[in-house]
């Protein structure tokens, strides 16, 4: 075997190799290590017990890295770093390197590279690939001999120190934490590669996390007014499992021993404010030196007792992150693959899942071991982790750029609280006495001192005075706002008095209106009735019958009438009763002046003449036998009786309930009811005394009113006067009529027809008309008599003996008004 050359081996490249690029990495490395070496960083102690009682720390101004450009493809995948760990004598040998660099070639540097070679199974074949190269003693096995892993983002050889480290993997996400952005940097590897003295360093170098916090706090140093516009927290903890049983969340910073988690939170975590670079390395190493967990060192002590459960936990962990980036990658291959949720079989990657599901950037750096013992476990982290850099973040530039902008909004109005708070202190200093002055003082200078700027004492001021503006603008507004509330409620109170006062006024409205419907309609129906009346034709009825057929009728009791026989019967006697052909329908306004002139005036009395109807008329004409027309009379009262009941209509003790019937029909048979009633008043008035005959009264104790009554309305147009002697006369412009006698003076009634003989008609007494006023003083008279004596019809006659009511109203006004 050629030791000048590596080693031939059949490689089985899993990624293919990239052509090297010559890079000013290297360049880098050698002037980070020699200005390490000249001692740059003197002064700061690493992490150690001894760092917690001292104050020789100072703030270092570390360089700031140049870095190769690395093109926007590659920028956007999962950084990937791989640090390989110096064995013993290597790294004793490392004061070589630098003379091989510079050149010194010797013929010792041959013999310890042949040695070295002879003794690892890693090669850096450039800053982004290495090889590997399987041991002698597992070259006979079916696995392959050597394979080349490229892909990473930088390579760190053994001689490595811990400022490449940084420079490389750690700066660029401090830079993106200083800009608000979430950053995590995962280290993997095997126990003993050296993932702790990256993180953490050791005596001699610091790690990455030491200089991280150099480069912030020395920033902060710089620029003081950074310092005053951020606070900086920092928590640690650790997660463990006891037996392997349950995995722990334990606070590094604090005795809390368990804590809980949700989503990406920690419950109870202490979270310590952090100002300055020393309080924040007391803060890492007193977490450091809390850990609970050892070395797992194979070698040593991981295959007995605790230590085991402690890998297995381990390995675990760190088989459920490998299936997690799996499968990210592989739904990034094909997005219509889901997610797998692993991250839910750890607690670690619970705690992660952002990152797990790839919503936030990661950065992996590996740790590994070159020496053939550690083939095994070199070939299975850089199997595992190799596919991991195809992870792509291209979609995060978004997400992270919103975050960084809704942490920024939520810090500055943190900060601006705060400052609210100290003005409001200070304002109220003010107001207080000296003691509180000098307390609020010195609180305020111990602010003062904090910040040690003296701008922000003039900030403070005006915010303080914009504070006071803000409170006296406050103050006046929630005075108007009292004072509106309490004028709406006022104006609330009279709304709701008004709306009641508008609803009574609707409700008795309404009323109003349906009163004055009620009224309107009764009214038209009373002008409907009269214009109904008015318009009758009138012609044909006031047409004279020939005057040969003009003869007497003898009137004579019928024997239908023995119910009047009884004491409230009436008795009508009728010596010549005349029955004119005459019929038909006159006012009454014709009416009661014909009758009053006729029947007081003038001194006509006992003796009237009321027309019939045509039909009537003409029957009583063709048989004037007198009981043929006593019979006629009982028809026309049956008549009276069978058209429709005037009650039905019309109440005679209140005339205001009066029905009016819509139809003409009904109307008419009113009419015609009318009608039969004063023929029925007509027959009985003819078989009374010559007295005065009240046919007016009669009018108006039925309940007729001379001017609105319909019924009134058909009272039939008188033709004659009643004379002295009990004779009637007609008009001499008629003909024919016949007179009849009023003798009933009995208080039995009963209609006695006779055939009487015609009496002339006085020529001496002139044709007067009769005067209104007549009607208007009959009216007035003895309408309580007729009230109660209606009454008894009622209770008695009228409905013992099925009479209409107008009848025996009819019959009982003749009876109180005959003479006696
Ligand atoms: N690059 C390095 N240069 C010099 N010494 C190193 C380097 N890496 C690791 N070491 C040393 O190797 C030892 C083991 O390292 P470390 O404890 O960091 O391994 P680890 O991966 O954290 O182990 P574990 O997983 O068991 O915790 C330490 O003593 C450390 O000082």
């Amino acid at each position: 075997m050629d030791l000048q050359s590596p080693r031939a081996v059949s490689a089985v490249r899993r990624n293919p190799p990239r052509k090297a690029k010559q890079t000013p990495y290297n360049q880098s490395i050698t002037n980070v290590s020699t200005s390490c070496n000249s001692g740059a960083v003197a002064g700061v102690t690493p992490f150690d017990e001894h760092l917690l009682h001292s104050d020789r720390v100072q703030a270092v101004l570390l360089p700031s890295p140049k870095f190769p450009r690395v093109s926007d493809e590659e920028s956007n995948n999962l950084k990937a770093f791989l640090r390989i760990r110096p064995l013993d004598g290597i790294r004793r040998a490392a004061p070589n390197r630098i003379r091989f660099e510079t050149g010194g070639l010797g013929r010792g540097k041959v013999a310890k590279d042949r040695e070295r070679e002879n003794s690892s199974c890693l090669f850096v074949n450039s800053s982004t690939s290495v090889t590997l190269n399987a041991p002698p003693s597992v070259l006979d096995s079916k696995r392959a001999k050597s394979e080349v892993y490229d892909g990473f983002s930088c390579i760190f050889p053994k001689e490595s120190l811990q400022e490449d480290i940084y420079d490389k993997v750690m700066h660029p996400l401090v830079m993106a934490f200083m800009e608000g952005q979430s950053s995590l940097l995962v280290a993997m590897g095997p126990t003993g590669s050296g993932k702790t003295y990256t993180m953490f360093g050791s005596h001699q170098q610091l790690g990455i996390v030491s200089l991280a916090l150099r480069r912030i706090f020395c920033n902060v140093t710089e620029n003081k007014n950074i310092q005053f516009s951020r606070s900086y927290y920092m928590s640690m903890f650790e997660i463990h499992s006891e037996r392997g049983k349950s995995e722990k969340i334990l606070d590094l910073s604090s005795a809390s021993i368990d804590l809980s988690h949700q989503h990406a939170t920690i419950n109870n975590l202490t979270e310590a404010r952090i100002s300055n670079l020393i309080d924040a390395e007391k803060f890492v190493t007193n977490g450091v030196l809390k850990r609970s967990t050892a070395p797992t060192n194979a070698n040593n002590q991981s295959r007995q007792g605790s230590r085991l459960w402690e890998s297995n936990f381990i390995n675990n962990t760190s088989m459920v992150f490998g299936l997690c980036l799996r499968s990210l990658l592989e739904h990034q291959k094909n997005p219509k693959k889901p997610i797998e949720k692993h991250f839910k079989n750890s607690l670690l990657t619970r705690y992660l899942q952002d990152y797990m599901e790839g919503k936030k950037r990661m950065t992996l750096i590996l740790t590994v071991k070159d020496g053939l013992e550690d083939y095994a476990d070199t070939s299975f982290i850089l199997r595992q982790a190799s596919p991991y850099m195809k992870i792509k973040f291209n979609h995060l530039q978004d997400y992270n750029t919103a975050q960084c902008q809704k942490r920024n909004t939520a810090f500055i109005r943190t900060e601006k609280w705060k400052r609210r708070k100290v003005n409001i202190s200070k304002d109220s200093m003010v107001d207080c006495d000296d003691a509180v002055f000098d307390g609020v003082n010195r609180s305020q200078t111990s602010e003062k001192d904090s910040v040690g700027e003296t701008c922000i004492d003039k900030k403070n001021e005006e915010l303080g005075i914009e504070l006071q503006t803000a409170k006296r603008g406050e103050e006046v507004m929630r005075n108007f706002a009292r004072a509106f509330w309490s004028e709406l409620k006022q104006y609330k109170l009279r709304l709701k008095e008004s709306r009641n006062e508008v609803e009574c006024l609707k409700e008795s409205l309404t009323k109003n209106i349906a009163y004055a419907s009620e009224l309107e309609k009764e009214l038209e129906y009373l002008r409907n009735s009269c214009t109904c009346l008015k318009n009758r034709p009138t012609d044909e009825c006031i047409k004279p019958l020939p005057v040969d057929h003009c003869d007497e009728v003898p009137l004579r009791p019928s024997s239908d009438h023995g119910d009047l026989k009884s004491a409230d019967a009436l008795h009508l006697e009728g010596n010549t009763p005349s029955i004119t052909e005459n019929s038909g329908v006159a006012d009454l306004d014709q009416l009661a002046p014909v009758l009053d002139e006729s029947c007081f005036d003038k001194g006509a009395k006992g003796m009237i003449e009321c027309p019939l109807s045509r039909q009537q008329s003409t029957t009583l004409q063709q048989d004037k036998r007198p009981s043929e027309a006593s019979l006629s009379i009982e028809e026309n009262v049956k008549e009276s009786q069978q058209t429709a009941s005037f009650e039905d209509c019309f109440d005679i003790n209140h005339p205001e309930s009066f029905q009016s019937p819509s139809e003409s029909n009904v109307q008419l048979a009113e009419v015609h009811e009318s009608e039969a009633r004063l023929k029925s008043l007509k027959i009985a008035s003819l078989s009374g005394p010559q007295d005065r005959f009240p046919v007016n009264i009669l009018v108006n104790e039925l309940g007729f009113d001379a001017k609105t009554s319909s019924s009134l309305c058909s009272l039939p147009q008188p033709c004659g006067l009643l004379t002295d002697n009990g004779c009637f006369s007609r008009f001499p412009e008629k003909e024919g009529y016949l007179t009849q006698e009023i003798k009933g003076q009995t208080e039995e009634i009963s209609v006695l027809a006779q055939n009487a003989q015609p009496r002339p008609l006085n020529p001496r007494k002139p044709k007067r008309k009769l005067l209104p006023s007549s009607a208007m003083l009959l009216r007035d008279s003895d309408g309580p008599v007729v009230d109660e004596n209606v009454k008894e019809f009622k209770g008695k006659a009228a409905s013992a003996r099925g009479r209409s009511e107008g009848s025996l109203c009819l019959m009982r006004v003749l009876r109180s008004k005959l003479p006696r």
